[in-house]
């Protein structure tokens, strides 16, 4: 289902990146990174120094030794940028295209009077309505307010089947830059301009206002205090120098610096993390957060909505039931009392079946008529008659308190007619007139295909799934088992899914939301992660922090493995990145003292050509570490199940240990081709 989209890096977008490379070495821009902010004073005095020798004293290098430092020390800043710009160039390219989407379009301004204006799509504000017929751009988001179209919405999800939307209920809302495939619509435009989904969309795969998670800020902090540390040991060393007799070169101590800080993970860090996000946006997802991705990573509980994301949601009457004692016509024409008002497709779909069986009302004999439209805490709908009747449609549980409340019996084969429904797992609604409930509408949907398995993963990982459904407990028993969900909550209002969620994290669990409804809006937002589906209302979508593009609830599952693959990259390269730093000490230090110091001898394990050699050698090893670890940053390192701790440990025996042998040899080799072809 999750198309794939620019799964290679273009030719172009490795182009942008080299430019962006060099736009990077901005220190204002440098400044958010405190380990290559370092690096690029580093670079500055070398520059210096390469000019002039004598700068900052006397000097016994070359000018030729200054400008290998400054130029080693210069790539090391330019890849670290480069993995940055190439981590961000596929969202740059995808936010591209996105905005050939957006361009101006015309829009039919309907008008007071109902004539129409032909107006620019960005003159449209929140209120204003609009008439779109087939084949035409929907100019902005909006709710339908009348008609049913099937709309293509493939510019934004990449999928080319196209989707019924209409008016009421969860289907109704449109986005703006989709295409009206067939019929038409009237639609109520729901932002002002620069506010729409797609200028969100467009923000956000670009990274616009990518903000550090509170992992992030807290791991560059740890990088900027090793910095300083290191800082303070290298400046302790010139003293130390002077008393043995040692004349240290300040680009020698620059080098020894920049081979100390942690520039591995702090060139790579930002890439990771913006790989991270890019990995969710090819699956179709968008993540409002970096730091929504990395809860995901996390997440022990997933609540589930039922209807709409379980569920495929059109909830389409099959049959109208009488109860003892009533026709078939009556409860059919109680069926059609109760639904010619009510504009959720559930309505629709029962006027429309009863017109089917023969019944139909004359539109005067409603007139002036009150209508009760449907809302989740009522979970019932209907009309006041202008004679006084009171119709009623809706849960059975509801209807049986409204009727009781009125002084009406409860018809003794209520329950029977209810559990057959309920045991197909079908939506019973009850049809009440005044006092007397008449019978039952069947309503059927059905449930999304491949649920099951995916469950299942979720279930190995230790996630468990909780659908809460404001539908009946029967129902709900049986969807639950047909999806494989491990808990059910039936008869849920809004609140009762808020409450669910906040039991959940009171209990230190780290809880996932899915849903489509504006009634599921709240719980959404109460989430550590709210997953919208794409079908959904807007205010789901606004509310979540997460939206799946194909409205695939299992889809959580995959951001889940991208959240804790980006956390175990992280961790690894800062293992390798802090590890390699162990073996650079090795390298320099014996070599910068052994004339000084012969008893160093014993720590001149890697017996390097010469000091110039092994600085310089260790130098380059550490500006090219970064680009080879690119790819590592960029996919991440492979999250296989296995418990936390294993995965911990094999992690740190991996990239410890090979953080600590890849630069010896490394290292090695550079000093061995340096030393071969002449060059120290
Ligand atoms: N148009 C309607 N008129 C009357 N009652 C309705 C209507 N639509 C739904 N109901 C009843 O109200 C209940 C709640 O509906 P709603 O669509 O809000 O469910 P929900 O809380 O979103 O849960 P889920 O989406 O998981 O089923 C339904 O189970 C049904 O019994
Ligand atoms: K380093
Ligand atoms: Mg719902």
């Amino acid at each position: 289902m999750a198309v794939e989209r620019k799964k290679t890096l273009s030719k172009e977008i490795v182009n942008q990146a080299i430019v962006d490379s060099f736009k990077k070495l901005n220190p204002a821009v440098m400044i958010k990174n405190p380990v290559m902010f370092v690096v690029e004073v580093g670079t500055v005095i070398t520059l210096l120094l390469s000019l002039a020798p004598d700068l900052f004293g006397s000097t016994e290098v070359g000018r030729a030794y200054n400008i290998a430092v400054f130029l080693i020390l210069l790539f090391t800043l330019l890849f670290a940028n480069f993995a940055e710009a190439l981590a961000e160039g596929r969202g740059k390219a995808q936010a591209d295209s996105l905005r050939k989407t957006k361009s101006d379009t015309k829009a039919r301004l309907v008008q007071k009077d109902g004539s129409y204006k032909e107006v620019s799509s960005t003159t449209l504000r929140k209120g204003d309505v609009v008439r779109i017929e087939i084949g035409e751009i929907i100019p902005s988001d909006g709710e339908i307010i009348e008609g049913l179209a099937s709309i293509d919405e493939s510019a934004i999800t990449g999928e080319s089947a196209p989707v019924i939307k209409e008016a009421g209920g969860d289907f109704s809302s449109v986005t703006g830059g989709t295409r009206v495939a067939s019929d038409y619509i009237v639609v109520k435009v729901t932002t002002d301009p620069g506010e729409s989904f797609l200028d969100r969309m467009i923000a956000l795969v670009e990274g616009a206002k990518r903000q550090k998670t509170p992992n992030e800020i807290a791991l560059t902090t740890l990088l900027a205090v090793l910095t300083l540390i290191f800082l303070i040991v290298i400046m302790t060393m010139v003293p130390m120098a002077q008393y043995l007799n040692v004349k240290l070169e300040i680009s020698t101590l620059i080098a020894l610096l920049v081979c100390l800080i942690p520039t591995t993970i702090g060139g790579l860090l930002s890439a990771i993390g913006i790989a991270g996000m890019d990995r969710v946006t090819q699956f179709n997802v968008l993540a409002m957060s970096g730091k929504a991705v990395e809860a995901a990573g996390d997440i022990d509980t997933m609540i589930l909505d039922k209807t709409g994301t379980i569920t495929f949601g059109n909830r389409m009457a099959s049959e109208f039931v009488p109860v003892n004692g009533v026709t078939a016509k009556d409860v059919t024409f109680a069926s059609l009392q109760a639904s010619v008002k009510d504009e959720t497709p559930e309505g629709r779909s029962i006027v429309e079946l009863a017109n089917k069986l023969g019944e139909s009302w004359q539109t005067s004999a409603y007139e002036g008529a009150e209508v009760v439209e449907f809302t989740a805490e009522t979970r019932m709908s209907g009309l006041n008659l202008v004679g006084g009747s009171k119709v009623r449609k809706g849960a059975v549980d509801a209807i049986k308190k409204y009727v009781t409340a009125l002084g009406g019996k409860i018809p003794n084969d209520l329950e029977t007619i209810t559990n057959r429904i309920a045991k197909a797992g079908g939506t019973p609604l009850a049809v009440a007139i005044n006092e007397r409930i008449y019978g039952v509408i069947y309503l059927k949907d059905t449930v999304k295909p491949g649920l099951k398995e995916r469950f299942a993963e979720l279930r190995a990982m230790g996630i468990k799934t909780v659908m809460c459904t404001g539908d009946n407990p029967l129902t709900a028993a049986t969807i639950a088992l047909e999806a494989g969900v491990d808990e059910f909550i039936a008869e849920a209002k809004p609140e009762d899914k808020i409450a669910a969620i906040k039991k959940e994290q009171q209990e230190g669990k780290l809880v996932a939301m899915t849903g489509d409804g504006t009634n599921d809006a709240p719980a959404l937002a109460q989430a550590d992660v709210g997953l919208a589906m794409n079908s959904g209302t807007m205010a789901a979508k606004e509310a979540a922090n997460m939206i799946d593009l194909d409205s695939d609830p299992t889809k959580l599952l995959s951001v889940i493995s991208i959240g804790k693959q980006l956390l175990i990259t992280r961790g690894a390269l800062t293992t390798f990145s802090i590890a390699n730093d162990i073996a650079k000490y090795f390298a320099i230090i014996p070599a910068m003292f052994i004339l000084a110091m012969p008893q160093l001898q014993a720590l001149n394990i890697m017996n390097l050509a010469s000091p110039e050699s092994a600085i310089l050698s260790a130098l380059i090893f550490n500006a090219i570490i970064i680009p080879l670890l690119i790819p590592i940053a960029m996919k991440g390192v492979k999250y296989r199940a296995m418990s936390a701790d294993r995965l911990l440990s094999r992690n740190v025996l991996l990239y410890g240990i090979g953080g600590v042998v890849v630069p010896f040899i490394g290292i090695k080799i550079i000093d061995m081709v340096l030393h071969g072809l002449n060059i120290v």
